[in-house]
């Protein structure tokens, strides 16, 4: 059962629900695709695995392949460049259809070249007969005609997902595509496609020009987008007048999620929808279900423009950013955020042995479950088996965008390049810790005492775990501190908080609803990992918090 548990992570992105298990894992496997419905169908075997086409190489080696279908920017910093530069940096092959060439720089749209229709098509076929992508991305799309061969050219070739960008006008205010398109996008384009991602601005033309100033204007919208006939909607915020915060709605015609990121001021975002669409498509190539895909592509565009806010390149006033920031320095860590701490998995390696599951095994359900951090605390593991576990276990967690710490291992966590470690009272002090650690990783302090708390934030600690909240038995001799501990705990500190201890579905309620600021989220133990399912109760207790997340509210 761990055993099948874990393997629905994998789970197809574009089925609406999970049925059959399979791994879309990136150089393991070829997949054997059948047109039903819309799009490709995997067959899995019996057992879980793939069924393998007879003309696959089994030596060769299947990369993670996404098609753009859009316009060249000269200046590079939308378009098919932004796109290429987005899957490089995301660790996925891009190929190219051209569907108009721009001359534009970062002070506007000089000129646009329309691509002959025929000529797209003759692309599309030479990519899609040859070498089948994972994922279609599609951006500027200039005229009728060309929607129209796309769509069809799609029908003979289906492909695993469809991700459309309703380019419509450039940033700079120019036209990229006209009025005119909206009646073919919106009869044969959305219905086939797993995503669309209109900013503000495209979201009221779908929608006939209604106006979009609320995120309550943008629930709606994305809403009535949904009824047009694509699975998922994304309305972009970038341009939401008036918000400090960059907010993005997501709709999967049952749920709305709103991605929030700090809004980074520079005049430097020139691509970001093209590189948000592209990153959305790497992940999906990459195998992610369709909201991690969306919640790792919004954190990496945030990381890019945070990367590139001060960079000078051009005269005008709409910079481009550099995709690669991971080619140039140790800064593609992305910021730690407190946000991280609301559901926390901490693994357990009695618990792992119990229920014969692999520590490897219970990070990806505890992730598929939406487990937003993990913390891996291996107390009976060798050091050597450890810090193998933790490279694997690393691998997962970046594709899904998961910080990963390591409890008490400092060693650990360097040789693994894990994001940080969480340490206790009797640890290394926590300003060794950062000087071993630099200022990059993460760390977190467990915290029993408004002093504790104190002396961590002097330390220079990200976060700390406060607790037990209740009595637990994972940890022998640990005083409880109780609700009122916690609160008193909470309130003094100047560094946001993760109760922690005896924590499960029946007291997490009680835990969120204390009413003080900094109190991020749960930490728990025995709840997930002491279960047959991890990713069961890791979905059933996410279901928990949220829904007193908006009671506290
Ligand atoms: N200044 C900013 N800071 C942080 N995120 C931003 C900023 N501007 C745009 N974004 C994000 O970039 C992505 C693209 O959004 P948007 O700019 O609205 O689309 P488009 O580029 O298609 O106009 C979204 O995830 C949005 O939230
Ligand atoms: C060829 C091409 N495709 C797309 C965009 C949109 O990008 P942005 O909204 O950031 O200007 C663009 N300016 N040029
Ligand atoms: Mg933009």
């Amino acid at each position: 059962m761990a055993h099948l548990c874990s393997q629905v992570l994998s789970t197809s992105f574009f089925t609406p629900k999970p049925q059959i298990p399979v791994l879309l894992s990136p150089g393991v496997a070829c997949v054997k695709s059948f047109h039903q419905y819309r799009f490709l169908h995997i067959k899995a075997m019996q057992d879980g695995k793939f069924a393998t086409p007879t003309s696959c190489d089994e030596s060769k080696v299947r990369v993670p392949h996404v098609l753009t279908v859009a316009g060249s920017d000269s200046g590079a910093g939308a378009g098919i460049q932004a796109d290429i530069k987005a899957c490089a940096a995301r660790g996925v092959y891009c190929s190219t259809v051209i569907t108009a060439v721009t001359a534009q720089n970062t002070v506007g749209v000089q000129g646009v070249n329309i691509v002959p229709e025929d000529f797209v098509a003759e692309q599309l076929r030479s990519v899609l007969s040859d070498m089948p992508p994972n994922v279609v991305k599609t951006g500027m799309l200039p005229s009728t005609g060309i929607v129209k061969t796309l769509c069809q050219s799609l029908k003979e070739f289906p492909v695993q997902a469809l991700v459309v960008d309703p380019v419509m006008v450039s940033t700079s205010g120019h036209t990229l595509a006209g009025p005119s398109i909206l009646d073919s996008f919106r009869e044969e384009l959305l219905p086939m496609a797993d995503i669309v991602t209109p900013n503000l601005k495209e979201a009221s033309a779908l929608l006939g020009g209604v106006p979009l100033e609320t995120i309550a204007d943008m629930r709606s919208a994305a809403k009535a987008i949904h009824d047009i006939g694509p699975r998922n909607v994304l309305v972009k915020g970038g341009d939401l007048p008036a918000s400090l915060d960059a907010v993005d709605v997501f709709y999967d015609g049952n749920d709305f999620y709103e991605f929030r990121s700090s809004r980074i001021m520079t005049p430097n975002t020139h691509g970001t929808g093209c590189t948000l669409a592209s990153s959305v498509a790497a992940e999906l190539a990459k195998g992610s279900q369709m909201l991690s895909a969306v919640k790792v592509a919004k954190r990496y565009v945030e990381a890019v423009l945070s990367y590139s806010k001060n960079i000078a390149i051009g005269g005008g006033c709409q910079g481009p950013m550099d995709h690669l920031l991971k080619l140039k320095s140790n800064v593609q860590r992305r910021r730690f955020d407190p946000c991280d701490l609301f559901l926390y998995a901490v693994t357990d390696s009695r618990m792992n042995k119990k229920w014969g599951r692999s520590i490897v095994d219970a990070v990806k359900a505890a992730i598929e479950g939406g487990a937003s951090i993990i913390q891996l605390r291996e107390k009976e593991v060798e050091t050597g088996d450890f810090l193998e576990a933790a490279k694997a276990c690393l691998k997962i967690c970046r594709v899904h965008g998961v910080p990963l710490l390591i409890n008490d291992r400092i060693d650990v966590a360097l040789a693994s390049d894990a994001d940080g470690v969480h340490i206790g009272q009797s640890d290394m002090p926590a300003h060794v810790a950062r000087a071993l650690l630099g200022s990059d990783k993460i760390i977190g302090v467990s915290c029993k005492t408004p002093e504790h708390a104190q002396q961590a934030w002097i330390d220079g600690a990200d976060y700390i775990g406060s607790g037990g909240v209740y009595p637990t038995n994972t940890k022998e001799n640990n005083k409880t501190i109780g609700l009122d501990g916690l609160k008193t705990v909470c309130v003094s500190s100047k560094l946001p908080v993760v109760a922690i201890g005896g924590i499960g579905m029946s007291n997490a309620q009680a835990v969120m609803q204390l009413g003080v600021p900094n109190l991020k989220g749960v930490a728990v133990v025995s709840a997930l990992f002491d279960r047959e399912c991890v990713m069961t109760e890791t979905r059933k207790l996410l279901e928990v918090l949220k829904e007193s997340t908006k009671i506290a509210k």
